[in-house]
């Protein structure tokens, strides 16, 4: 038997991508909650209203991107597909409040040599900053601390802050630059700053400008060739992304994939023949086991036998994040826009509103999703905020910022505990010495999900294709 660990849409993956490689034993995936799809969950309100709770839009460029809208085809799901070309306001306008007031950020390339409050300077000025500061020699250090050096403050605080807030609801001053900015972190250190590492590697690649690019070009007819032809800058699905692993379920249970819900796994010893899981008071043997639950949760399942890669693994931090969807009768909003997110100097309860039917309409309403908490969740919401609090604290700050005095008409609030890990600095050294303390001890146990090698939902599918290919 092989064994999956987790039904979000990574252990749904692994099973996709097993049973499509024509795995020949028996799959069962273990969730510990009453359903699957984690952190990808969509609701319908009474009057068919529909929130997302979690992940909304999926980006579709890079193999990761191309590999899940060919997911989608392969699950014959594509003509729910929506897609948002880079030419819609929401795709150009993404904002910041700073100093209360919300900006546009620069969204091309011209915009860059004018200068745009909250910033003091064009931002293409910051490239002269990072020629003129010296190199710094170092493994890895925060990305915050990265662009201070090298392109500025004002860069810091304004751009990669939210940025980092919107992604992981992190703190930029505490992820590691390799998260969002490895290329550049490693043109500063072999070229002596980002500037010349951009031009050296340009003037290395000079002649691949003219021939074919190493990375795969989509297919005309697939879904991946019509996302960049009609130059989508994110995508949803019609009914909410929960579909997609709705769709999967049902697709590896009917090719022979047992899904064992409230099959909470507590414990797993690696012997001879493989694996023995506890699951509730049973147990399973497996000839491996591939996990996609988070690392703090795995960490305590091999505490026993192998204390160290436990001890290593728990070690990835996670962050809880408060999530109120609203819904207001007719358009409440003056602004055109993918949403706004806050600098964490602003020292704001919220982290970010997303303006939800600026991208994807529902018929005359309104959706906003205010996300609050993340790495200042107690520090700004407290120990355990009631959801009345998290909605009062949601529905004061959006009539401030964006002067909504309506009441919503619909809501939701939600808090999504450790729903994100912090890829602080030093992360990956600890992913490569975990896998690494794996491949030593040849244990059968392959590591996928938000945990290791990417957060997105794209990340997450292609590290479960991964893991499969190693399992097969
Ligand atoms: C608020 C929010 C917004 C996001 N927005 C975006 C976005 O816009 N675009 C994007 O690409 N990504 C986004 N993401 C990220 C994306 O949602 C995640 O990367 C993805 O859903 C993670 O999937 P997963 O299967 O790896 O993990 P999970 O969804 O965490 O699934 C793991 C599963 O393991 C189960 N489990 C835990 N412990 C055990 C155990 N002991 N035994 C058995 N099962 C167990 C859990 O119940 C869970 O179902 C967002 C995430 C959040 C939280
Ligand atoms: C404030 C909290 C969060 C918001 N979104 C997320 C959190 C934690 C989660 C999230 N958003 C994105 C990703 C990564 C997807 C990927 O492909 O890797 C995750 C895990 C996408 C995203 N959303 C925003 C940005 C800048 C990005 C990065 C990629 C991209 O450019 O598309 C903007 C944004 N996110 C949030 C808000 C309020 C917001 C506003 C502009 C919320």
């Amino acid at each position: 038997m092989q064994a999956i660990l987790g039904g979000g849409i990574s252990g749904l993956s692994a099973a996709y991508y097993l049973l499509k490689a024509g795995s020949k034993s028996k799959i069962i995936v273990f969730e510990s909650g009453k359903r699957v799809g984690g952190w990808i969950c969509t609701s319908r309100e009474s009057n068919g209203l529909l929130f997302e709770q979690g992940p909304r839009t999926i980006r579709p460029r890079f193999e990761a991107g191309m590999n899940t809208l060919q997911l989608i085809e392969e699950l014959h799901i594509s003509h729910l597909v929506r897609g948002i070309p880079s030419s819609h306001s929401t795709a150009k306008n993404r904002m910041i409040f700073v100093k209360n007031k919300l900006h546009t950020l620069p969204s091309s390339l011209l915009q860059a040599f004018v200068r745009k409050a909250p910033f003091s300077r064009p931002l293409a000025a910051a490239l002269l900053h990072d020629l003129k500061a010296s190199r710094k020699v170092l493994d890895d250090e925060s990305i915050y601390s990265f662009v201070e050096r090298r392109l500025g403050r004002e860069l810091a605080d304004y751009a990669i802050s939210p940025m980092i807030c919107g992604i992981c609801a992190g703190d930029a001053k505490e992820i590691s630059v390799k998260f969002l900015a490895k290329s550049l972190f490693e043109w500063e250190q072999n070229h002596g700053s980002i500037t010349k590492g951009l031009l050296a590697t340009a003037w290395a690649n000079r002649e691949k400008l003219w021939t074919k690019s190493s990375v795969p070009k989509p297919l005309p007819g697939t879904l991946a060739y019509k996302a960049k032809q009609e130059r989508w800058s994110v995508w949803s699905l019609e009914g909410g992304l929960e579909i997609l692993p709705q769709t999967m379920l049902k697709h590896i249970q009917s090719g022979g994939v047992e899904v064992n819900l409230n099959g909470k796994c507590s414990k797993i010893t690696f012997n001879d023949e493989g694996a023995l899981l506890t699951v509730g008071n049973k147990n399973f043997h497996a000839k491996n086991v591939i996990s996609t639950v988070p690392a703090q949760r795995l960490a305590p399942m091999l505490a026993d036998q192998h204390p160290m890669l436990s001890e290593e693994l728990s070690r990835i931090p996670t962050v809880t994040v408060a999530v109120v969807n609203l819904a207001f009768k007719g358009n409440v909003l003056n602004h055109d826009a993918f949403g706004f997110l806050i600098p964490p100097s602003e020292q704001k309860p919220i982290l970010g509103v997303i303006f939800d039917t600026c991208s994807f309409p529902q018929n005359d309403f309104t959706v906003l999703t205010v996300m609050m908490g993340g790495r200042w969740f107690e520090s700004r919401l407290g120990s355990s905020p009631s959801a009345d609090n998290i909605l009062n604290i949601a529905l004061s700050e959006i009539r401030s910022i964006l002067r909504i005095s309506q009441e919503p008409c619909n809501h939701q609030v939600s808090v999504l505990k450790d729903c994100i890990p912090q890829y602080v600095v030093g992360h990956h050294d600890r992913v490569e010495k975990i896998r690494g303390y794996i491949q030593k001890h040849k244990l059968p146990l392959s590591l996928a999900g938000s945990s290791y090698d990417g957060v997105g939902v794209n990340d997450v599918i292609f590290s479960a294709k991964q893991a499969a290919k190693i399992n097969l």
